[in-house]
């Protein structure tokens, strides 16, 4: 069954009158890269889909089930985010921040059990932070934080994932990891959807591809038909040359 569906969504971008409905059906296994310029409504988007925001016309469905009356808890089973920015301000350590993840999956009150300390240790070890698990998550850098929190989205272990700019803050060597547990998530059967800035790690890893133009229209579908020299141009306003390097196109921003 369809993971995530949008009917004629429009997201409520302040400022913008209208822009291309979007029709979209997110299946398990797909691993989706939304691509825009600053200020476009990557964000929006997934703020919207994950019922956090209203849409300002269509609909967002969930498993089948129309966002709006799918109760939070039971959508945090369904459904995790890793936001763009976070505060972070609470002082809570590594372990403690990656265990929230099981909240959606507790009664009231209930303590989390040795079986949701695993999950969360385990999803600490996949993203190479365990080591930090007593830390205090506001003592870390940007790139440790970053890792602890799609780690808490592992803990979570929805079927859907949605990441604003996952490989922000990352260093090389960990956007590639991060890039390729996030493949092997949808491999299993999950649904990832994410923002990214990097034309090349979505050429790379995304097997389809939603492009928001900033006059409000889009297109999107399998990433090969998607990865289109010139409409990249004309999403950045930017030249690019294209080379073919490791069996995927790489741009690179032309002087
Ligand atoms: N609360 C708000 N009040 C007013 N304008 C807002 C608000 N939230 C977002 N916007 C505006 O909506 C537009 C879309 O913002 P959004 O954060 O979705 O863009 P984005 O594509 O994710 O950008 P970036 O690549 O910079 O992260 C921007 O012009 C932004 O200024």
């Amino acid at each position: 069954m369809t993971a995530l569906a949008t009917r004629e969504l429009i997201i409520d971008i302040p400022g913008r009158r209208s822009g291309r409905p979007l029709t979209l059906g997110l299946e398990p296994g797909q691993v989706w890269g939304v691509l825009g310029p600053n200020g476009v409504g990557k964000s929006t988007l997934m703020h919207t889909l994950a019922g956090l925001r209203p849409a300002r016309a269509g609909e967002v469905r969930v498993g089948g089930q129309a966002l709006a009356g799918v109760k939070r808890k039971t959508l945090a089973q369904k459904l995790g985010l890793v936001f763009q920015d976070r505060l972070d301000g609470f002082p809570a350590t590594v372990l403690e921040t990656a265990l929230i993840g099981r909240h959606p999956w507790l009664r009231p009150w209930q303590m989390e059990s040795r079986a949701d300390r695993e999950l969360a240790e385990q999803a600490l070890s996949a993203l190479d932070v365990i080591h930090l698990r007593d830390r205090l998550v506001h003592t870390l850098s940007g790139g440790e934080r970053q890792r602890v929190a799609i780690a808490t989205l592992m803990t979570q272990s929805p079927d859907i994932w949605l990441l604003d700019e996952p490989t922000n803050h990352l260093d090389l060597h960990h956007q590639v990891a991060a890039m390729e547990l996030l493949t092997g998530q949808a491999s299993a059967g999950r649904t990832v959807f994410m923002c990214l800035h990097d034309l090349n790690l979505a050429a790379r890893w995304c097997d389809h591809l939603l492009l928001l133009f900033p006059d409000g229209e889009a297109c999107w579908g399998q990433a090969e038909n998607m990865l289109v020299p010139a409409a990249l141009e004309q999403l950045y306003g930017q030249k690019l040359v294209t080379v073919q390097a490791d069996g995927a196109p790489v741009f690179v921003p032309a002087r």
